[in-house]
């Protein structure tokens, strides 16, 4: 449920960077729209010629260029600073718009005119900038004209939106200011030193010319990538939406597709998230530690368990994805995996379905996709692998047709044709039909859920009841809720053996320190297919650890002397452990264990016994308890039992193997050989 959750927050965030991309591109348009204007509006022969022109032209590229420049992704960024740096001076300096409004002043002063008297329009902002020019060259007079010129264009053209505004009180400051220093002597301007070259400024006005394109061109990206985005977006909608929340959760298709969707489409997506804030948002995201965001071993096991499901079941993919509108990329996936595990002949029917719905009508525009060809490639070797040589001719020769030079599909026919030859055709396995050859195996079937009639009658015979440990201190305020799963062997669960937060904080101390368990029989150090989990033993360094093992002491009577420190183990999506016996066939075995259920799993992920047809559902904060042994120390064979594929959510087990040595008056020997 909470993978469900954290999708829909994701549609979210999603949706509003979206708007937020759009209101950003629509601002910038606007931004090109009045830029456009500007500079169509100026007769270039004339603006080389017209100060105000000219200090306009300046203006604008230091301030709205400069600004605009500046808030647009890195890439046109850099763009930007590589052309600024190539050819200067194409881009005027800050001393450039200084003498331009200097220009101004110089030219107002031979005609004796007014601000207001210039004739070419300026904004608020535009003569803010000459007055604050005057003003720093103590020339008060035309400061105090340009500010009160300023002031009453802020007031009629409170319309307009300016890039980078001043203000009324930063005016009236600067009024006040130039009013009262007026009379003390003024300076006269040398404007020489400040004259701008008529071809510097023709160099200006290319540059403007050239940021409209390059703009423009910017902007037309954008809007592409907005289009695309959007086209994602509709897709998750749709594939989300065209999910029963309910069925999804109770069906590990509908949880492979979730995960996938979160781990492909969406990483895929966040990861392309331009606007900063929501880019800086996403990645710290990314970052944390994402207890609810699935990993990537996470999509393994979900693919995994559909082919667990798949044999146990035998299931075409066709069988699989009815009514779960499978797309290319999702099918290709779980092949790609089932490839990678060596089960060719699941990869090659899961390719062969990815094909199909690569040209189907009804499927939608993937957000990642495969070619006809690299699904081809992947079918051949599939098939080739699986010893279907005959199949694998067909898809080479249709791979040739594709690409007819290419010579490594060439050799590669020629090659199996001429095995082929040699061999039997009626041997080759047909890799379209998958072998049914009956399942007997009960662990599969306990797994599947089919208790059968009597294990359950038998099941539901037993009973529960309140226990005080043979009148434990301990346990007399506080008695265990105890229930007896099975008679023979004696197999009990404890109920609120642990608490909610016992179980996070030992899950917290293991997390950093899990690793791919490894089993005891396996080749040293191989990390085994037959127990797909992480695990690790916790010494008993915390406290909450030293309380479980007494509170299993409590329980069971027996003494934590010679115990093993407690085992704390996490399976994901598929995590599995075949069946097993728990003891080691050594001096001072594993005479009982107990295993605490530290969550609840959603679907699969019970713990089976073969032998006696027992189905043990894992139950948070829950412990079942048996002995390995029978009382004459011999295995007591019935106790084989496996750890069942979990087809969805997330599980964590804790075992304690409470071992012989120790236990000699709570638990007597015998001699009898059935005991
Ligand atoms: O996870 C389970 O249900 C069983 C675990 C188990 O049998 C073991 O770790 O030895
Ligand atoms: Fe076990």
């Amino acid at each position: 449920m909470q993978l469900v959750e954290e999708e829909k927050n994701l549609l979210k965030l999603f949706s509003s960077y979206i708007s937020a991309e759009e209101e950003s591109l629509n601002t910038l348009k606007s931004d090109l729209q009045t830029l456009e204007l500007s500079v169509n509006s100026e007769d270039p022969e004339r603006a080389m010629n017209d100060p105000v022109a000219v200090y306009k032209l300046i203006r604008r590229l230091r301030i709205k260029w400069l600004s605009i420049l500046q808030s647009t992704p890195i890439s046109l960024q850099s763009d930007f600073q590589e052309w600024l740096q190539s050819d200067l001076p194409k881009f005027p300096s800050e001393e450039d718009l200084e003498a331009a409004a200097f220009g101004l002043i110089r030219w107002q002063e031979k005609y004796k005119l007014y601000p207001e008297n210039i004739g070419t329009p300026l904004s608020a902002n535009e003569a803010f900038y000459v007055g604050k020019v005057a003003y720093q060259q103590k020339n008060f007079q035309h400061a105090f004209h340009w500010f009160m010129h300023s002031l009453r264009l802020l007031y009629r053209s409170e319309s307009l939106r300016p890039i980078q505004g001043v203000t009324r009180q930063q005016l009236l400051e600067y009024l006040g200011s130039s009013a009262y220093h007026y009379g003390s002597p003024s300076v006269t301007i040398d404007f020489n030193k400040h004259l701008l070259h008529l071809d510097q400024i023709m160099q200006f006005a290319d540059t403007e010319i050239n940021l409209l394109e390059l703009f423009g061109g910017y902007i037309d990206a954008e809007e592409e990538n907005l289009h695309f985005l959007k086209g994602n977006l509709q897709t998750l909608k749709w594939r989300i939406n065209s999910e029963d929340p309910e069925k999804s959760m109770s069906n590990p298709t509908e949880a492979y597709k979730l995960i996938k969707r979160l781990r492909h489409d969406w990483l895929f997506i966040l990861q392309s998230t331009r606007i900063s804030h929501y880019k800086v948002d996403i990645q710290e995201w990314l970052h944390s530690d994402l207890p609810n965001f699935p990993s990537e071993e996470d999509l393994e096991g979900a693919a995994l368990g559909l082919i667990r499901l798949q044999e146990i079941y035998k299931l075409y993919p066709e069988n699989i994805t009815r009514g779960a509108h499978f797309s290319s990329d999702e099918a290709a996936y779980v092949g790609y995996f089932a490839y990678q595990h060596e089960k060719f002949q699941h990869a090659f029917l899961w390719f062969l379905y990815s094909l199909k719905m690569l040209n189907h009508p009804k499927s939608l525009h993937p957000i990642e996709s495969d070619t006809k060809e690299s699904l081809l490639h992947f079918l051949g070797s599939s098939a080739h692998h699986f010893g279907s040589l005959s199949v694998a001719v067909d898809v080479y020769q249709q791979l040739l047709k594709l690409d007819p030079n290419n010579e490594e599909i060439r050799n590669k026919l020629n090659e199996t044709n001429s095995t082929l030859q040699l061999q039997n055709r009626t041997l080759e396995p047909d890799i379209n039909t998958l072998s049914t050859t009956h399942s007997t195996n009960s662990y599969e079937a306990l797994c599947k859920g089919d208790t059968d009639q009597r294990t359950s009658r038998r099941q539901r015979a037993l009973s529960c009841r309140y226990s005080t440990g043979g009148g434990n201190p301990r346990l007399i305020l506080a008695p265990l809720k105890e229930e007896i799963e099975w008679d023979e062997p004696r197999i009990v669960r404890y109920h609120d053996i642990i608490s909610d937060k016992e179980i996070e904080i030992l899950k917290n101390i293991s997390r950093p320190q899990l690793s791919r368990s490894e089993v005891l029989i396996e080749q040293e150090g191989a990390v085994s297919n037959i127990r797909v989990s992480q695990s690790v033993f916790l010494e008993d360094d915390a406290i909450v650890v030293v309380r479980v093992n007494q509170r299993i002491a409590d329980a069971t009577g027996l003494s934590m002397e010679t115990a093993e420190p407690l085992h704390v183990q996490n399976y994901g999506i598929g995590g599995r452990y075949e069946p097993h016996h728990d003891t080691l066939d050594a001096e001072n075995d594993r005479i009982a264990t107990f295993l605490t259920y530290m969550s609840d799993v959603e679907i699969g992920g019970a713990t089976v016994f073969p032998e006696i047809g027992v189905a043990l559902k894992p139950k948070k904060g829950s412990a079942v308890f048996w002995y390995n042994l029978h009382k004459n120390g011999t295995v007591n064979s019935k106790t084989l039992h496996a750890g069942c594929p979990v087809l969805l959510g997330n599980k964590w087990v804790t075992n304690k193997w409470i071992h012989e040595f120790g236990q000699e008056f709570t638990r007597p020997c015998s001699l009898s050989e059935w005991e």
